[in-house]
């Protein structure tokens, strides 16, 4: 599956709206047209503890990381990361102007041989 996971440190709650954020990252996931819409997972999770930088108590992160099913072409997953920095990108544009404030994103490719799934999403989404 298709799994776009954020971190981010904590000084950004109340700064981000990690909710809204997932939805777009979503919406920029399917656009790409490289992913079933059943197999899409986008989350976030707040680090309660961090060290960045030079450590000012400002100083913020969000990093993301996409793991995806092997069979996409290089131009297609570069496609794919474009896609979604770019829309995490402009939603956090206020962050990039501070200087206290780092993004990332890293794609991986799943093992198919060690990777288990079911999901039922699949045959409801398919029917429509
Ligand atoms: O192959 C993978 O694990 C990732 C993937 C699709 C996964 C599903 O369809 C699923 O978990 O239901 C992918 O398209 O990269």
């Amino acid at each position: 599956m298709p799994h776009l996971s954020l971190e981010y440190s904590a000084n950004l709650r109340g700064k981000v709206d990690f909710t809204e954020l997932c939805i777009k990252l979503r919406d920029a996931v399917l656009g790409t047209e490289l992913f079933e819409i059943g197999a899409i997972r986008v989350r976030a999770f707040e680090a309660s503890a961090w060290a960045v930088a030079d450590a000012l108590p400002e100083n913020g992160f969000v990093d993301m990381s996409f793991r995806i099913g092997k069979g996409r072409s290089q131009e297609e997953k570069k496609r794919a990361g474009e896609a979604i920095f770019f829309t995490a990108t402009n939603a956090m544009s206020g962050l990039l102007e501070t200087q206290n404030f780092a993004l990332s994103l890293e794609i991986r490719e799943i093992e198919s041989t060690l990777s288990w799934k079911k999901n039922a999403m699949h045959d409801r989404l398919r029917k429509q």
